[in-house]
């Protein structure tokens, strides 16, 4: 349900301009992104570089901090806080002044650095650490936006901190335990800000808790296949796969921006769903908006879009997120009529419909009343009237799954 105390349920007039779709907004299920017009099938509805990223302390020595270009052997060059690797000197040095290429808001490095020299004693888990790191950098935009008012300069990046007050917060959903693991993590991190002397205003723990709980709730999953080497990238499709059957996705090669040489079914498009053990794309990666990767897959990143971030979920979505080497888009997976919900997937679609549930329930906080688990309710329903009358005892395997804890935070 939509907590209006921790969002606005409006956004700046431009955030959606010139975009074919317009937002609208209904207390369930809270802003979400409609059709503004007929679309066709593989139509690009939105396309935008990422805001922030951050990658899991196990791939942050495989994939450049600069340029962000996976390596299959370990980078040799790496800043002294032994948390950022470069493939060059050259990347090192943008790095330190301008950020991570093609990212929307540029946190230089140099300014991060100091607080992150304290991440190596974190006892926080890979997880926490990544969301963590994008805390850090959202303080950082923070700070140089006050720094840049002062100066009365107006914007210092396309997209700023109010974009990130955007996105929704459901810190206040976070379950007893999740709040206290929360607790123990800012706790260090307010430790590092403290001890590196922080030169920005020290946020108090409240604040700190409402940017993780805009960071979970919104952030997308960096996937790359399993086994493949580390400059594969089709990655986080092909959870898709069960719910899609018959059609494909594409990806796009990081150099061109362009989808690779057909050899897919359905839309006939290349290294698609349907064909998993096709040869990876070289240095791109894919990515949609879940937190659970596929057996095939693995997580080795996280990062956060604003607009992308407006689409909903559907366990039949009809759009779908693909992301370049530094940008993402979002797609139509079918033709959809004017008016028409845009929806994209949050988690791993193969799973059965309990294990989705629950997924969403645990990171997402909501209740997925979309056509299929409605659909798959009745059909659970019926089996079970049916299976009830064969058995002439109790149901069996149909009574509601108990809601498990949440567990951590795990975006
Ligand atoms: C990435 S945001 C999507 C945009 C969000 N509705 C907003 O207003 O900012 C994810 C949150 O949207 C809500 N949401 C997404 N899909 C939903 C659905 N199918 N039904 C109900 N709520 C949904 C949940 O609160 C979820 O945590």
């Amino acid at each position: 349900m939509w907590n209006s105390e921790n969002s606005s349920h409006t956004v700046p007039d431009d955030t959606l301009a010139g975009l074919p779709c317009k937002l609208e907004f209904s207390k369930e299920k809270g802003r979400y992104l409609v059709a503004k017009r007929a679309l066709l099938r593989e139509e690009v509805v939105l396309e935008s570089e990422s805001y922030l990223t951050s990658i899991l302390p196990s791939w942050k020595k495989r994939i450049c901090r600069g340029c962000f270009a996976a390596h299959s052997s370990r980078l040799s060059i790496k800043c002294q806080c032994n948390q950022a690797w470069y493939c060059s000197e050259a990347c090192r040095g943008s790095h330190a002044c301008a950020g991570t290429a093609g990212s929307q808001c540029p946190v230089p490095h140099k300014l991060v650095c100091p607080v992150l020299s304290y991440f190596g004693g974190s006892k926080c888990d890979a997880d926490m650490e990544s969301v963590l790191h994008m805390c850090l950098d959202v303080l950082a935009l923070q700070h140089l936006e006050n720094l840049a008012a002062t100066a009365g300069v107006q914007r210092i990046a396309k997209l700023g901190h109010a974009d990130f007050l955007l996105l929704q917060d459901h810190s206040d959903d976070f379950s007893k335990e999740d709040k206290r693991d929360w607790k123990k993590a800012l706790t260090f991190l307010e430790n590092a800000l403290r001890k590196a002397g922080w030169p920005g205003q020290r946020p108090r723990p409240q604040e700190l808790l409402t940017i993780v709980g805009r960071i979970a709730a919104n952030n997308f999953g960096i996937y790359r296949t399993r086994g493949g080497s580390v400059a594969a990238g089709r990655q986080g499709l092909a959870a898709q796969k069960a719910s899609l059957a018959g059609t494909t996705v594409s990806e796009q090669t990081p150099e061109t921006g362009s989808p690779v040489a057909s050899s897919g079914s359905g839309l006939e498009r290349p290294n698609g769903m349907n064909n998993l053990e096709a040869p990876a794309v070289s240095g791109g990666t894919a990515h949609d908006l879940r937190d659970c990767a596929t057996t095939s897959e693995e997580l080795i990143g996280r990062e956060l879009y604003i607009r992308a971030s407006l689409l909903n979920h559907s366990c039949r979505p009809n759009c779908v997120v693909i992301r370049g080497l530094s940008s993402g888009s979002v797609q139509t997976l079918r033709d959809i009529q004017e008016g028409e919900e845009l929806t994209i997937s949050y988690i791993d679609l193969g799973l059965p419909p309990s294990a989705r549930g629950d997924e969403l329930r645990k990171n997402f906080f909501f209740e997925c009343t979309c056509d299929r688990c409605i659909e798959e309710r009745t059909e659970g329903a019926t089996k079970c009237t049916y299976e009830r009358s064969k058995l002439r005892g109790p149901a069996q395997g149909c009574a509601p799954k108990r809601r498990g804890r949440k567990t951590r935070v795990s975006q």
